[in-house]
């Protein structure tokens, strides 16, 4: 009998990426559906590696970006996931959320998404300046400009009054703090797979916190952190979930409009309203090791792309697996 037809699929991502992503379950996992999962060396051409079915990266740069490209024309049937002009819109906190506005979601549901009031601020005259922050209301969260990944990036500072604007650097996002109960939602999407999880979150703050708080404080990746207190426990459990409708519909849209097939956005629930929600990040392929069944949900992906069920029909535009038509691929 003819032996099925084996896939190799090269994946460039930094070390640290690497050793949480590609665990041998995920390896074991995917060579048993016929999948080999290839490192590529980024210190080597990438043009004299492989042959890949498909190139999966999370690495930034203008010669990473040039050496795709070079790939790419001399192997364009091979699919990169995912096109780096696609990721690099979400290294800036204005156009990641910007495409939360570009979405056209027929309204199902009593539930409602948007992104919460924010300005961005390019230099330290304009902290002082009311024209440019007048409109906030505040605490708000000061959030670098640029979303690149290094730990700078993803520093933080919840500033509870105009005053603690001062000692800020520039250039940020100032984004309206939303109280939420304490709990975010996470949600992955992996091509036409989504699962949204609870992670604790900032904790609300109160009126009188507001007005008995001097200054700001700084945080950085808060639903990352290891140690967990009670309190937050509880809060969790109890915490309900978006309606699963609803969050999908934002996921699939956000795929479409992004043109990204690997990416997790994080949302929180206004606990004035009760039904409205608030996109406040998006990432790009972020810890999946951490999703359930993440083996299972990738292999099922890496096999949908290098059989080309997600990624490309003849027309060069991508098929949903309900066969819907979405944007071209790379
Ligand atoms: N507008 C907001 N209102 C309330 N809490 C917020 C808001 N924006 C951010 N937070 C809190 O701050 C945390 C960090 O913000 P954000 O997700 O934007 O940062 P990040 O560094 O990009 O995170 P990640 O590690 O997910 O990439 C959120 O997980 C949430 O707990
Ligand atoms: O470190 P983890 O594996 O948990 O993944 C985190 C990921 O870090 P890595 O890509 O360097 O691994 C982060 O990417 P950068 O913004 O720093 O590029 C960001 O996407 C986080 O949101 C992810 O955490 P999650 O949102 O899934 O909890
Ligand atoms: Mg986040
Ligand atoms: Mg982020």
């Amino acid at each position: 009998m003819e032996e099925s037809r084996r896939f190799s699929i090269g994946y460039a991502l930094a070390p640290k990426k690497q050793s949480s992503f590609i665990q041998p379950s995920l390896v074991d996992l995917s060579r048993e559906r016929g999948i080999d999962l290839v490192a590529i060396d980024p210190s080597l051409p990438l043009l004299d590696q492989g042959p890949f079915d498909c190139v999966l990266h999370k690495l930034y740069g203008d010669d990473w970006k040039r050496q795709l490209r070079e790939f790419s024309a001399r192997n364009p049937g091979v699919p990169i996931v995912d096109r780096p002009d696609a990721i690099e819109r979400l290294h800036n906190r204005i156009s990641m959320l910007q495409v939360v506005s570009e979405l056209e979601i027929p309204q199902a549901s009593a539930d409602t998404f948007g992104i919460p009031s924010q300005v961005v601020v390019y230099d330290s005259n304009a902290l002082s300046d009311s024209r440019a922050v007048g409109a906030l209301r505040f605490p708000v969260i000061a959030k670098p400009l640029v979303a690149d990944g290094s730990a700078k990036s993803h520093k933080m500072s919840l500033v509870y009054h105009r005053a603690g604007l001062l000692k800020l650097k520039p250039p940020l996002v100032l984004q309206e703090f939303v109280n939420h109960g304490g709990v975010i939602f996470k949600v992955y999407v992996v091509g036409g797979h989504v699962k949204c999880v609870k992670r604790k979150s900032l904790p609300d703050v109160s009126e009188e916190k507001l007005e008995s708080t001097e200054g700001s404080m700084s945080f950085s990746q808060v639903s990352n952190l290891s140690h967990r207190e009670e309190h937050y426990y509880e809060q969790l459990e109890d915490a309900e979930l978006p309606p699963a409708r609803f969050v999908k519909d934002i996921a699939i849209g956000l795929r479409r409009v992004m043109g990204l097939h690997l990416f997790n956005f994080d949302m929180i629930r206004d606990v004035k309203a009760g039904n409205h929600y608030f996109v406040i990040d998006i990432n790009y392929f972020p810890g999946y090791a951490k999703m359930p069944n993440y083996e299972t949900v990738l292999t099922e992906f890496f096999w949908d792309v290098v059989n080309r069920k997600t990624i490309e029909n003849e027309s060069g535009e991508e098929k949903d697996e309900k066969g819907g038509k979405l944007q071209p691929q790379c």
